[in-house]
């Protein structure tokens, strides 16, 4: 590894696709990890510093799904809070063990931690009264249909013309709380796996934190992240190589380096679709603001070859 003096301190927020598989069976989502953690072990072996955080939208709706299968009184469905933090138990742990193997085979210690992160959110946000965070399967309209018999209280919406998916509450985080923790970790050259599924979402009641129904975007908990622990980038990989002015159409255009005001532009004219790349085109666009550093919005295949011309970079 090159000297701390030289690295450059990186928050890497992982998409779904770096973890989603065929099928969502342990083994095949381990399999996706080792995969992308290849990447991630190259980029701290390349001399960064890395925090990575990911999303948990496919397994927290997936877990909420069978909680519900197998509860009683006895044995009761554990609530949305719990199931986030037993999604960053249960992601974190397959990054840690993949992180694990890349660097006994590499001869490096990994130093992989994956921290139950809280994230703080607002009680009176107005997002727990306009549920928009897709989670779990995707279902065609006849199967969402027959989903609504078993889950009356369930609420589904297209999620960017890719099919149906259950929605729920996704509040602006407002502090991570672990931030501290996070950082210090970094500083002693340990992987922070931290924030998954953007942190848990709690509030302050009476000076205690309460775990609240919700999932948080984790691009907007990376951005938080990163400018909490003093990144000198933020690193969003994701399925596409750039984000796109006329996405999908004839016309299609890969933005490349962009100042943040132009990027300010063309998220207002309506380029990025909610959900998928407008949250983070907004998270890369607060980070830019909040610090003067650059993010990058990149695919997971891109990683490794990151430089002036690669990705959407965007830039004060
Ligand atoms: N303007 C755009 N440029 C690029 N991709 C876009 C744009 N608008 C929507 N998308 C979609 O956003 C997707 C990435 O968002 P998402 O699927 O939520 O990613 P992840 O799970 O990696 O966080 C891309 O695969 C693409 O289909
Ligand atoms: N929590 C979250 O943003 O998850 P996804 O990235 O998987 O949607």
């Amino acid at each position: 590894m090159k000297e701390a003096t030289k690295m450059k301190k990186i928050v890497v927020a992982l998409g779904g696709n770096a973890i989603q598989a065929n099928d969502n069976s342990a083994t095949a989502q381990q399999k996706a990890v080792r995969k992308t953690m290849k990447v991630i072990a190259q980029m701290i072996e390349n001399g960064d510093q890395v925090a990575i955080t990911h999303g948990n939208g496919p397994q927290v709706g997936n877990l909420l799904l069978q909680q519900h299968k197998g509860a009683s009184d006895a044995n009761p469905a554990m609530p949305l809070d719990t199931i986030s933090a037993m999604t960053q138990g249960s992601i974190g742990y397959w990054m840690q063990k993949a992180l694990d193997d890349q660097f006994k085979h590499d001869n490096y210690p990994s130093q992989a931690v994956a921290l139950v992160t809280q994230t703080i959110v607002d009680i009176n946000d107005p997002a727990f009264n306009n549920p928009t965070k897709p989670i779990g399967p995707f279902y065609n309209f006849n199967e969402m249909q027959k989903q609504r018999i078993y889950h009356p209280d369930y609420i589904y919406k297209q999620d960017a013309g890719r099919g149906y998916r259950q929605v729920v509450a996704s509040p602006k985080p407002l502090e991570i709380v672990n931030a501290p923790i996070i950082k210090n970790l970094l500083n002693n050259n340990f992987v922070p796996i931290a924030a998954g599924g953007g942190g848990i979402p709690v509030v302050v009641d009476h000076g205690h934190l309460d775990g609240v129904a919700g999932v948080i975007d984790k691009d907007f908990s990376a951005a938080k992240m990163a400018e909490d622990i003093n990144a000198d980038e933020l690193v969003i990989l994701t399925t596409v190589d750039n984000a796109y002015l006329n996405y999908n159409e004839a016309n299609q255009t890969a933005i490349g380096k962009v100042k943040v005001d132009q990027l300010k532009q063309y998220l207002k004219d309506g380029h990025f679709a909610a959900g998928s790349m407008k949250p983070k085109i907004e998270a890369a666009i607060e980070f830019v603001e909040k610090t003067g550093n650059r993010a990058i919005i990149t695919s997971l295949r891109n990683a490794n070859k990151l430089n002036d011309e690669v990705g959407t970079i965007v830039y004060n």
